[in-house]
């Protein structure tokens, strides 16, 4: 049988007169990895504490498996707040071996889940410390741990990778794609824009509390339109400003990258390039998802 799927129907929130979502939509398929973007203050946050239950959605519905979100399928989800909600004074065994009880585990599979994730997560040497005595990076490793413990049927991680030093994002992107693997749908936020390009199969920006692109990174990069890269190291600045039907997305000191509108060729502005000196570089690429981001974020008048 398929895993269920994680579906967010018109979903929206206010704190008073702050409209924190407004009728937000997505679907996170089984098996899925998708990277939840935007400002801050976009409403990454609320969205999946309303998930989790932990806060009530004033419009809308969160499904598990097209079936609403109940007390007895919030056990299923792991989640990982942005808050980090483990006991500062706990020992980091103790207190998986209690997070997985509490999640149903009888006392023996308890502790092997706990011990099997402390192994996978690099903390072995660190089992009997208590939380509050660790690094925050492998604070946050306990709390990824904390969040598998019981095997759950749904992931929703805010900002995993925020602090951590690149071997644990090696290890965070690992577990969260083999969690994926497994037909779980992972729900994570980040910043790092440039991680969640590499690692999730969808991306979701979100801004003001609207989903305002949502698709595969290639489905929202081909729809944004590639760009053409020039290296003329000869040109004064501002060289390509005036060509018509060319908008320059950014100057660097040896390179133009430029935006052609419908019809324009880029053979005119490799031309006029020319006429500045020597070209050194003349290549169309597609914009990153930081570029992308900054674009949407623009276009809607932050
Ligand atoms: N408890 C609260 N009371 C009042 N306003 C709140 C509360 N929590 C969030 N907000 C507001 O709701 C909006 C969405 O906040 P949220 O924390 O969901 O954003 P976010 O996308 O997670 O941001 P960040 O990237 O900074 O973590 C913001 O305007 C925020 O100020």
């Amino acid at each position: 049988m398929p895993a269920p799927a994680l579906t967010i129907d018109r979903v929206s929130k206010r704190y008073g007169p702050v409209v924190a979502l407004d009728e937000i939509s997505f679907e996170v398929g089984p098996g899925e990895l998708f990277g939840f973007v935007g400002s801050n203050g976009a409403g990454k946050t609320t969205t999946m504490r309303i998930v989790l239950g932990v806060l009530a959605a004033d419009r809308g519905e969160v499904r598990f498996g097209g079936e609403p979100v109940t007390l007895a399928t919030r056990t299923r989800i792991g989640y990982m707040p942005e808050e980090r909600g483990l006991y500062p004074k706990m020992r980091v065994l103790d207190q998986l071996v209690y997070l997985a009880e509490l999640h149903g585990l009888d006392n023996t599979r308890a502790h092997q889940a706990a011990e099997g994730w402390i192994e996978r997560l690099g903390l072995r040497e660190r089992r009997r410390d208590e939380v509050q005595k660790l690094s925050l990076g492998n604070q946050q490793r306990v709390q990824l741990a904390a969040a598998l413990v019981h095997d759950p049927a749904l992931l929703v991680l805010d900002e995993p990778f925020s602090g951590l030093d690149p071997i644990a994002v090696d290890v965070m992107s690992e577990v969260l794609r083999e969690k994926a693997a497994t037909g779980v749908p992972v729900v994570f936020s980040s910043h790092q824009l440039d991680l969640v390009e590499r690692l999730c199969d969808r991306v979701g920006i979100i801004q003001k509390g609207r989903m305002v692109a949502c698709g595969t990174v290639a489905e929202l990069t081909d729809a944004a339109g590639s760009r053409l890269v020039v290296s003329a190291p000869e040109a004064a600045p501002g060289w390509a400003k005036e060509l018509p039907g060319v908008r320059v997305v950014a100057e660097e000191p040896d390179r133009t990258v430029l935006e052609l509108d419908p019809g324009v060729d880029d053979q005119h502005v490799l031309s006029a390039a020319l006429a500045t000196g020597a070209v050194r570089e003349f290549r169309w690429r597609r914009p990153s998802l930081a570029e992308l981001f900054r674009n949407v974020v623009t276009g809607s008048g932050e």
